[in-house]
């Protein structure tokens, strides 16, 4: 199964994939992914480096076909487990400006995920827990990007969890629940 993690920064994902992926001895990846596309994104997002929002969404799509190659091979043999994939390419680069169809355009390779994770948080919650800033960390951005996701949550039935009061345990109690749910359906 392919399993991606979504949310805006904060809401938890690396913290609980990564628990997942343990639990379920599974492949974890993130994106950006440690190819050389997404070492350049890692130095626009810290802003060193300023392009055009269209130039970093075909970044972001193009670390993206890097990544599936792995992803792909890696499914041969296990689960895998992806902290944020394309539907962080829809939310962050569309509330940023970019045209939808643009970004789905350019994403027409990124594979379907078995199950999407959308951890939801309150803004304030999650911008007290992020230390390190990137240019998406802006309390207006990040509220519409949450917006967003939650849209994308009906049309794709993204599994939402709310991880603003509950404890680290508790998220990965309530994900593991319904990761056997899914499990034992397919
Ligand atoms: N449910 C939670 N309650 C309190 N702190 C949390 C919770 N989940 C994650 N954190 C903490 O918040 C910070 C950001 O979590 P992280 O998993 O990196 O989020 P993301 O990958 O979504 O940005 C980390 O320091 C992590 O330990
Ligand atoms: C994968 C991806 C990430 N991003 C953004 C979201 C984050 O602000 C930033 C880096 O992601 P990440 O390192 O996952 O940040 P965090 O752990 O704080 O959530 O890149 C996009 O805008 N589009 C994308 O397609």
């Amino acid at each position: 199964m392919f399993i991606v993690f979504e949310g805006i920064d904060g809401s938890g994902k690396t913290t609980q994939s990564k628990l997942l992926a343990e639990k379920i001895k599974a492949f974890w990846t993130y994106e950006p992914s440690n190819s050389d596309v997404g070492k350049f994104i890692r130095e626009i997002l810290s802003g060193n480096i300023k392009v055009d929002d269209k130039t970093l969404a075909l970044l972001f799509a193009a670390d993206r076909v890097e990544h599936t190659k792995l992803i792909k091979e890696k499914l041969k043999e296990k689960d895998v487990v992806c902290d944020r994939y394309l539907y962080s390419s829809i939310a962050y680069q569309s509330v940023a400006g970019v045209d939808e169809d643009f970004i789905n355009s350019i994403n027409k390779y990124a594979l379907k995920p078995d199950i999407v994770f959308l951890l939801i948080v309150d803004i304030e919650v999650a911008l007290k827990r992020v230390k390190t800033k990137d240019i998406f960390e802006k309390k207006d951005f990040l509220m519409k990007v949450q917006d967003k996701y939650l849209e994308l949550a009906e049309k794709y039935n993204f599994i939402v969890i709310d991880t603003t009061n509950k404890s680290i345990k508790d998220v990965h109690k309530e994900i593991l629940e319904q990761y056997n749910k899914v499990y034992k359906q397919s």
